[in-house]
């Protein structure tokens, strides 16, 4: 039974990763939604969410794109059920996918399954300018150089080597792509809103929208209201509040929840190889961090890394936090799927990290920074966690949360999980600081 009117959420997302969902759900909270964030589609079709928004949290970025659309059908369904508005598909600020999938080919999905087959319309807007992701001309822009320039283009699994979005996206949808760009955008929401009517009318299912500062996700997000589906990165949800808030149906919340006071001992697990959490496990080492470093290749050869590891860690956590690192620079990871093949070295690796993170949850850790997307979801699953609050922010993108899970009953583990490019250099130690200031009681 669809609950009643007063307590439905209004806006339902589905965030095809897990550092991904608590992004969105972060920025959804400063925007002024109450947020629940649920690992995978819960069980309970008929569970009533005192939230505005519901962020699923998939992990379907890089799965085969018949078990992305699978899933992503469900999260809609379960959405549906709980009487959402609106329906956000989240993806990538760096639109991480690859010809074979899986943006272009789950909002087709998405799109039929709303209007019906070939039918609908929606946009496609990674732009987060708070962690400099903008889009200009249809392009994508990490900080000051193209997506095909930046770190991305060696990303282990969805290497980015076009910052043509238009072209990128045609390439895994079967609707036409078109674009508005940041002339019409600048013109206001009402310019914006006839562009999509236009494009529409001329036989485009999705658009990209160009976007190069909040105030354009604001303009963007008012020409948003009443489309059933949107897609985008974690900032559109800095524009679409205001079109709830603006008929009563929103009352303004101002903060994140308070979570409980941090108690335990810390540690980070980093799967990431960007950029940027290459230099933050760097300055992490070069500041005296404790820190063990996990070779693909031993894994591979049969050896119990993650015993390993754990047997390092065990006597150190005392002493303050320490570290588990597959991170590698990129010709490191690429000698490595050479010799394994690039799924497999992930799943490796991956397996390995999150029997790491269970182990140490185990041994006490209840303060656990995760780097990296995969990395986060895989984690995330092997310590049972079913729901996430959003607590404190520690960098755009990135907050602290408390996990509920059934393998803890009764436990506070705070949980931060941080997407591969984000966060400031000295992160892994900024982050454990920030949740000890933000719940003393
Ligand atoms: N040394 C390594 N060699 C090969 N693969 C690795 C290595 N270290 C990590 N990996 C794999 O690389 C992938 C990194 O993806 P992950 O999503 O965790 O990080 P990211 O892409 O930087 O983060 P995000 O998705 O948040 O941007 C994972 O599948 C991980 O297991
Ligand atoms: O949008 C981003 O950049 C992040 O939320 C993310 O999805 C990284 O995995």
């Amino acid at each position: 039974m669809t609950p009643p009117l007063s307590r439905r959420p209004l806006l339902g997302c589905i965030a095809d990763d897990f550092t991904g969902a608590t992004d969105l759900a972060n920025n959804l909270v400063r925007s002024g939604m109450r947020t629940v964030q649920t690992i995978g589609v819960p069980a309970d079709a008929d569970a009533a969410v005192d939230a505005d928004a519901i962020v699923v949290a998939l992990k379907s970025r890089t799965i085969p794109a018949d078990d992305a659309v699978a899933q992503s059908l469900a999260a809609l369904r379960w959405l549906q059920a709980q009487g959402v508005e609106q329906v956000v598909f989240k993806y990538c600020s760096t639109f991480d996918s690859t010809p074979a999938g899986n943006i272009g080919q789950v909002t087709d999905a998405l799109l039929d399954a709303l209007h019906g087959p070939g039918q609908g319309f929606t946009i496609a807007c990674p732009a987060f300018p708070d962690n400099q992701r903008t889009v200009f001309k249809g392009h994508l822009f990490v900080g000051d150089v193209l997506l095909s320039d930046s770190g991305m283009r060696h990303h282990p699994l969805t290497p980015m080597t076009d910052a043509n979005l238009v072209r990128v996206l045609q390439a895994q949808t079967q609707r036409r792509v078109g674009l508005v760009d940041q002339a019409v955008v600048s013109r206001g929401a009402e310019a914006i809103a006839q562009r999509f009517r236009d494009l529409q009318a001329d036989g485009v299912g999705v658009a990209v929208v160009d976007a190069v500062s909040n105030g354009d996700l604001f303009l963007i997000g008012r020409a948003l209201a009443g489309m059933p589906l949107v897609t985008a990165g974690s900032g559109i949800a800095i524009g679409l509040p205001q079109n709830w808030q603006a008929t009563g149906a929103l009352a303004p919340s101002s903060v994140a929840d308070r979570l409980p006071a941090a108690s335990g001992l810390r540690a980070v697990v980093s799967g990431s190889c960007s950029v940027a959490t290459n230099a933050q496990v760097l300055h992490f080492r070069q500041h005296g961090g404790e820190a063990f470093a996990v070779n693909p290749l031993d894994i591979a050869a049969g050896e119990d890394v993650a015993a390993q590891a754990l047997a390092w860690a065990t006597p150190r956590l005392a002493h303050g936090p320490v570290l588990v690192y597959a991170t590698a620079e990129a010709e490191a990871v690429r000698a490595v799927q050479a010799r394994l093949g690039v799924a497999e070295a992930g799943e490796l690796v991956e397996r390995t990290l999150s029997r790491i993170a269970a182990g140490l949850v185990q041994a006490g850790v209840r303060q656990l920074v995760v780097a990296g997307g995969e990395t986060s979801g895989a984690v995330v699953q092997a310590l049972g966690v079913t729901q996430m609050a959003i607590g404190p922010q520690i960098d755009p993108g990135v907050p602290w949360t408390a996990v509920t899970s059934p393998v803890y009953p009764g436990e506070t583990v705070h949980v931060a999980l941080k997407s591969g490019n984000f966060g400031s250099t000295d992160f892994f130690t900024k982050a454990f600081a920030r949740l000890a200031s933000e719940t003393r009681a």
